[in-house]
């Protein structure tokens, strides 16, 4: 990849949790790299450090070692450059849909007009422009983490940033989420860097895969996803039919028992 289309960047990032004896050491030195309009998942089994990782690129830990430089600066602490998305929903309740998505940017002192029409644009985008008026009570667990991501995504951040974003929403829904996302990238060429623990959705969403391996969390492979380049994926439907999908299913499902190292009768 040339230098020049690399966004965020990990050197030898490590993280200890606690002190002296009392320890848990959740990365150890993880390195990997986005591209520039790169959706790159974060895929491994529980515990092995996802959420940490996403959490120091957004500023809100810090590592114990090593760093994370976004456009070549060191990352310090949390910044609208760096947009995050949680797994629980993270709308003000006394606040209608329009109103959540226009309040970072009134924070970020962005003028009424442009509020406005950003607003408009991001409310769109994530198809909730007939509940603009309504309250977040009103809606549905997935029309709510929408306002969420229209929220972020309205400060033009250089990257998002999800942490199991469609985690808590039912089978279904979340297709309608990934497909949605899969949209917004095409319109928005966003770069963003997601953690899931879903396989399927981690090969459906991802440009690439940066697959953990547990206790601690080390890089165990970078996976390109070869099969999907140059595909236009409208549906899940249209993922499992192609070529080479299930051997790309299959790899990774070795790889996560591998990591998790349980047997059916560990649970
Ligand atoms: N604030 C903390 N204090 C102490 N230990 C922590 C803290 N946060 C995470 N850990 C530990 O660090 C390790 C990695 O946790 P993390 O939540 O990042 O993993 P994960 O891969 O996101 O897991 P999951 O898929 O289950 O959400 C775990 O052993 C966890 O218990």
């Amino acid at each position: 990849m040339p230098l020049d289309d690399v966004i965020l960047t990990a050197t030898n990032v490590s993280k200890t949790f606690g002190k002296k004896t009392n320890t848990v050491e959740a990365l150890r030195e993880v390195s990997f790299s986005v591209a520039r309009n790169e959706l790159c998942i974060l895929l491994g089994p529980s515990g092995c450090g996802k959420s940490t990782l996403l959490n120091i690129v957004a500023g809100l830990e810090d590592p114990s070692g090593g760093g994370v430089s976004l456009e070549g600066k060191r990352i310090h602490g949390p910044a609208r450059e760096r947009g995050m998305v949680f797994q629980s929903y993270t709308s003000f309740p006394w606040l209608t849909v329009f109103e959540n998505v226009e309040y970072g940017m009134k924070l970020n002192g962005v003028p009424k007009a442009e509020r406005r029409e950003r607003a408009e644009k991001f409310i769109d985008l994530v198809h909730l422009t007939r509940f603009r008026d309504a309250y977040p009570k009103t809606l549905s667990g997935g029309m709510k983490q929408r306002v969420a991501i229209a929220r972020t995504l309205a400060n033009e951040p250089d990257i998002l940033l999800m942490d199991e974003p469609f985690g808590a929403l039912d089978a279904e829904t979340r297709w309608h989420m990934q497909e949605m996302l899969l949209e917004i990238v095409e319109t928005t060429h966003t770069t963003i860097l997601l953690v899931t623990h879903d396989i399927q959705e981690a090969i459906f969403l991802a440009d690439k895969i940066v697959f953990l391996s547990a206790n601690p969390g080390r890089l165990k492979t970078i996976l390109e996803l070869d099969f999907k380049k140059g595909k236009e994926l409208k549906s899940k439907e249209d993922l499992i039919a192609l070529p080479g999908y299930l051997e790309c299913e299959r790899e990774i499902t070795a790889l996560m028992r591998a990591e998790a190292g349980k047997s059916k009768d560990d649970y």
